[in-house]
């Protein structure tokens, strides 16, 4: 017996044919689907057809919707409406589904009175019971007279026909900021069907909210494990279904939007499983969110002549040489507190990152208090997992891909025991410190593609427990970029992702050089930002050139003594201030090789951001000085 309920998902939230969606569906371990009437209206084949398909499949129809404008309307639309229900009954019977969706009227003719759409109800209901069929009743968040659950449920209860049941969708209760609560009272099995959808908060009108920003659970703002709290402890043991509609989900690759969808049904029912029921076994047995302490390293994938580039690169920011891989062309450089592995490896996930991205970030250390709980709970939640090969006694770390590929290393640091440094590398004595040395490695910024920001922020929040922060629109020159910080409970790991849905933006920029999401910028926090400035400064490291437009505004903006203000200009510092009080200082490299830049950050007084203030004037500035690169 599953330990979980029945998994399913509507055919509206996946992209391509019919046919492309039970397969992606299939594939990746749902249980059935939900027809949507469209999907099946612009399918080249017959309802039986469907069925086949299905069945082949291994999935279950689990109902068949939605079925619209039906109850309280005025004679003669009541009478053709019951006629319109016997053909999509004739329709459920060929696709072999037994539940319709019935969601509430939203006609101007829609009469307000309870009883009358009961009635219509009992009537269709009792027409469904001939043929063994159910009927399900929804509240849409806009309906005419119906659109919260529990007018809807009161409607249900006066129509009292076993054949009519409720169905809720956490969107539409959710929207309305209506309370889920009471849904635990119902008996669980008069709810007939349960739909899950999560959608960020915004202030617009709720139809278009619903129909364009929907996402999985565990991707957008709302409440939906509350949500699914209460519906579970009525006791309901029927199917858990996606339904969302999103303008971006029809255009995403469909096997990538079905695992994100499963991935976010699992977490939705291990969090609504998991506090409120403590020392009972949860449906799922996912291992607990990694405690992350830091990030390990970052890798680069390189060839040889990459290599020396980068090395050097790396030499003029204060990284020296610290050791070289015992069996691998594999190079450790070190400065404080971070580490960089240059990856040349022939014939490794290195290698082949490099052939398709060039020059870029193929893997992310991530330092964890329990590596193979981590791997587990990440195959749990349907992440591809990788052995690099290696030679003996050297680390098994294990390795799990992130939405574009790339790898994420599980390192588990033990007090007294050997690192992973001295484990797997002939290290170099450590010669004494070019300028003052890097506390770690403060954040990590991805440039992803248009549609990508869902995905990814499922995986870091689902995986590895980081919580996404608000976006945020920056002005680019060329176009707006949308940024999201993904961040852990101890603000130990700080994952920024950006978006662009403009080509010249850094960030779009970014995209097409490197052939793909990836990393786009590293920032290492350092004690003292100007001191760190004048040492980069000093030895000849490219640092980005800020206009002196900036300084006289930054004076206008905070109470900063001149000296400062000099010191800033003279060191192309920036400059932020959050409103407690925290200050914060930063400074860009050019980019390497037109891909990836670096940036030194000095935090001070608990400021906890990025210094998005500034974020218009530092693209402005990489634009210009990558046109006067190229000419
Ligand atoms: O947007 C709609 O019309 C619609 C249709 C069916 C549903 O189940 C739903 O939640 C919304
Ligand atoms: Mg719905």
């Amino acid at each position: 017996m599953p330990g979980h309920h029945s998994r399913s998902i509507a055919t509206v939230c996946l992209s391509g044919e019919l046919t492309d969606k039970l397969e992606a569906a299939a594939n990746i371990g749902f249980d059935g689907v939900e027809i949507f009437e469209n999907d099946l209206l612009t399918f080249n084949g017959s309802p039986a057809d469907v069925r086949r398909m299905a069945a082949d499949l291994g999935l279950a129809i689990t109902i068949f919707q939605p079925f619209r404008d039906f109850e309280a309307m005025p004679e003669p639309q009541r009478r053709r409406n019951l006629d319109r229900a016997e053909r999509k009954f004739d329709v459920m019977q060929a696709l072999g589904t037994d539940l319709v969706l019935v969601c509430s009227n939203v006609q101007e003719a829609c009469i307000g009175d309870p009883a009358r759409a009961a009635a219509d109800l009992r009537d269709m209901a009792e027409r469904a019971a001939q043929r063994g069929l159910r009927v399900g009743y929804e509240a849409l968040a806009w309906g005419r007279h119906t659109r919260r659950w529990r007018e809807a449920w009161d409607i249900v209860q006066r129509a009292d026909h076993p054949a009519l049941g409720l169905i809720v969708d956490s969107f539409h209760t959710l929207a309305l900021k209506d309370d889920p609560s009471g849904l635990a009272e119902l008996p669980g099995e008069r709810i007939f069907f349960v739909q899950l959808a999560d959608a960020p908060l915004y202030d617009m009108d709720v139809l278009q909210w619903s129909r364009h920003y929907r996402n999985f659970p565990g991707q957008g703002q709302l409440p939906v494990t509350g949500f699914l709290r209460a519906v579970l402890a009525s006791g309901y043991s029927g199917p858990l279904s996606l339904e969302i509609f999103n303008d971006e989900f029809r255009a995403a690759p469909v096997r990538q939007t079905a695992r994100d969808g499963l991935r976010s049904l699992i977490l939705a029912e291990a969090g609504a499983a998991a506090p409120s029921a403590p020392g009972t076994v949860p449906a799922t047995p996912l291992p607990p969110v990694p405690r992350l302490s830091g990030i390990e390293f970052l890798e680069f994938a390189v060839n040889e002549a990459a290599g020396r580039q980068l090395g050097d690169f790396l030499g003029g920011l204060g990284f020296q040489l610290a050791g070289r891989h015992r069996s691998k062309a594999v190079e450790l450089y070190r400065q404080g507190q971070v580490n960089l592995v240059l990856n040349s490896e022939p014939d490794s996930a290195a290698a082949s990152h490099f052939e398709m991205h060039g020059p870029s970030v193929c893997a992310m250390g991530l330092a964890v208090d329990d590596a193979a709980a981590a791997a587990r709970r990440a195959e749990a939640l349907l992440c591809a997992s990788w052995n690099e090969k290696r030679g003996v006694s050297e680390r098994l770390l294990p390795a799990l891909r992130a939405p574009n590929g790339a790898l994420v290393l599980l390192v588990e640091n033990q007090p007294g025991r050997p690192t992973l440094w001295d484990d797997d590398f002939h290290l170099l004595p450590a010669a004494p410190p070019a300028g003052p040395p890097l506390l770690g490695i403060d954040h990590v910024t991805q440039a992803l593609a248009p549609g990508q920001m869902d995905g990814f922020v499922l995986f870091y929040r689902g995986v590895f427990g980081l919580e996404p922060e608000p976006q945020l629109d920056l002005p680019d020159p060329q176009g707006l970029v949308h940024s999201r910080a993904m961040v852990n409970a101890g603000g130990t790991v700080r994952l920024p992702l950006n978006t662009s849905e403009a080509r010249e933006t850094a960030t779009g920029r970014f995209i097409s050089a490197a052939a793909g999401a990836g990393v786009h910028h590293i920032a290492f926090l350092v004690e003292d930002a100007a001191a760190s400035a004048a040492a980069l400064a000093g030895s000849g490291a490219p640092l980005l050139p800020i206009p002196g437009n900036y300084y006289d505004d930054l004076s206008a903006r905070f109470a900063l003594e001149d000296a400062e203000l000099e010191a800033l200009r003279r060191l192309n510092l920036l400059y932020d201030q959050d409103a407690e009080g925290g200050s914060f200082r930063h400074a860009y490299t050019t980019s390497f090789a037109n891909r990836f830049f670096f940036e030194v950050v000095q935090r001070r007084g608990g400021y906890r951001q990025f210094g998005a203030n500034n974020a218009a004037v530092r693209m402005a500035a990489q634009a210009r000085f990558e046109a006067g690169r190229r000419g």
